[in-house]
């Protein structure tokens, strides 16, 4: 999903470079406290300066150089950070070789930076992008479309044990292909497996971490990671230009298929109206808008609904109580749409419990500070890295009593009417970079599991045991995905 950015510990040194780099990188990392482990860890009191080395409270507990190179080097990262949490307090700070990060643990800190405070903190490395690629009836018919096809196919596997990953793969790229290329899927097509291998190759690249990011000069060597990242991207782009081409071809203005054809028309507009500056848009810019389109909406969906299914299989009393709900507010001779929403209250509060446990986006993404600025006290110089720990939010027992039981009726008060959506709740951040697909990625989940939920119970295969309901370690620092697990479907009649 998305890039992550944490620490890399020996492990990834070792992968990456062999010793040889290992040693120049020791020449770089001036302050590095841990022999083997490129980094850091500092605590700052407040009023420190971020600068004044010499004042840090240095960080050399035996018990957490094991926590830290198990789990923040080798993986989740969100989890390791509550741990420093609960010793230093909310606000920690992480020195990476010559770049300094700020985790944010609780809902005081991550508003004050990303709410408060938002302008200091709203940068990234990466640009500003409108996601606005699908809305109200437009993808309501495209979810239809998609939901009907999956559902036939699922009806044929009815009683069997399935893992549904590639289903669902399936579900979401086809709403999101056909709102962007006006085309849907098949599970053998060629493309479409092109892309479901090319996202599961970046994400894992993403979970094993991209040196790059943390030791910039290294772009310069031909490191397997990077080279691997680049043909992973070409390949993407690939996809995006054969379509941009083919749409030139039967390009209409007065027959806007999709949002393609959208874009074509905005960029010829442009060319009419001789704008030749750095508002035009070029095909670069076309291609990158569909990429960013595709990285943000697919796999958080995906992911969302991976939880969706496995928390309700896993909790079938929760699963009944909703499909009952479907059944008044919608029947069972069409499929939900968006005007059933605030008929069903249970639904949405189960999306909020999903989005909630599931916190498919454990670190946010990486934010940077756009000046010297000031935090709870600590001060910050431009250019630190920002971690909002989500996951610390959404699992924080001071704020929710029961963090690890999926209970979606926390969000409902004793008449089962929704309650103000609490603060600590923001699975797409907050504040000025907040995720701009909030909107179409919770009509879109609300379409999509209603539709499933409607149509089929989901079960634990009987004899499996409980399901582990943690996070993939496999997935890192940057997703929280449930491990690989397979359900049995009954069709509801
Ligand atoms: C369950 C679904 C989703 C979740 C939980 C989610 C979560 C997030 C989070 C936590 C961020 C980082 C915000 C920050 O830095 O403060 C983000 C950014 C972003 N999301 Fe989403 N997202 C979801 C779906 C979508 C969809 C459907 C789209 C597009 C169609 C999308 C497009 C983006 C883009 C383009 C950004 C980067 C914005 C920027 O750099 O300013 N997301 N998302």
């Amino acid at each position: 999903m998305f890039g992550t950015y944490i620490g890399f510990g020996f492990r990834a040194f070792r992968m990456e470079l062999g010793s040889v780099i290992r040693v120049v990188i020791a020449i770089f990392r001036t302050d590095a406290l841990f022999s083997d482990a490129g980094i850091a860890i500092t605590v700052h009191l407040p009023n420190e300066s971020f600068h004044s080395l010499g004042i840090r409270t240095c960080f050399r507990d035996t018990n957490f150089q094991m926590i830290i190179h198990g789990k923040l080097f080798g993986g989740q990262s969100f989890l390791t950070f509550i741990e420093l949490a609960k010793r230093y307090g909310d606000v920690v700070s992480l020195k990476l070789v010559m770049t300094g990060v700020v985790v944010l643990n609780s809902l005081d800190a991550v508003r004050e930076a990303l709410v408060k405070k938002s302008v200091d903190f709203a940068c990234r490395q990466a640009k500003d992008v409108v996601a606005d690629y699908a809305s109200g009836k437009n993808l309501q018919s495209q979810v239809h479309e998609s939901l009907k096809d999956i559902i036939a196919e699922l009806s044929e596997m009815e009683g069997r044990v399935v893992n549904l990953e590639d289903y669902i793969y399936k579900l979401v790229y086809n709403v999101i292909c056909s709102a962007a290329f006006g085309v849907r899927h098949s599970m053998d097509d060629e493309e479409f497996n092109t892309l479901m291998k090319v996202k599961k190759d970046a994400n894992e690249m993403f979970a094993q971490r991209v040196l790059v990011d943390v030791y910039p000069s290294l772009r310069f060597l031909p490191l397997r990671t990077k080279n691997t990242m680049y043909k992973i991207t070409e390949q993407f782009l690939g996809i995006m230009q054969r379509h941009l081409e083919q749409h030139r071809e039967t390009f209409d203005p007065s027959n806007l298929r999709d949002i393609t054809d959208h874009m074509i028309k905005a960029q010829k507009d442009a060319e009419e109206e001789g704008i030749h500056d750095v508002t035009s848009l070029t095909d670069t810019h076309l291609r990158q808008i569909m990429s960013d389109i595709f990285a943000g909406g697919t796999d958080t969906t995906i992911m969302t609904l991976r939880w969706a299914i496995l928390f309700l299989a896993a909790h079938p009393e929760i699963q009944e109580k909703g499909a009952a709900e479907l059944d008044g507010a919608v029947g069972r001779d069409r499929l939900p749409e968006l005007s059933d929403r605030e008929a069903t209250p249970y639904t949405e509060a189960t999306i909020h419990e999903v989005m909630r446990m599931g916190s498919i986006s454990p670190l946010s993404l990486p934010h940077a500070t756009t000046a010297d600025t000031t935090l709870r006290g600590y001060q910050i110089p431009k250019g630190t890295w920002i971690m909002p720990n989500l996951w610390a939010l959404h699992h924080d027992p001071a704020t929710w009593g029961d963090p690890d039981v999926f209970r979606p009726e926390r969000f409902l008060d004793e008449n089962g009417k929704p309650v103000p959506k609490p603060a600590a709740l923001m699975p797409f951040s907050a504040g000025r970079r907040a995720c701009p697909g909030e909107a179409v990625a919770k009509a879109n989940i609300f379409l999509l599991l209603g539709g499933l939920v409607q149509n089929f119970r989901f079960r634990i295969p009987e004899g499996e045991g409980a399901p582990d309901l943690t996070p993939d370690e496999k997935a890192g620092g940057g997703a929280s995905q449930p491990s690989p697990y397979k359900v049995v479907m009954t069709c509801r009649k």
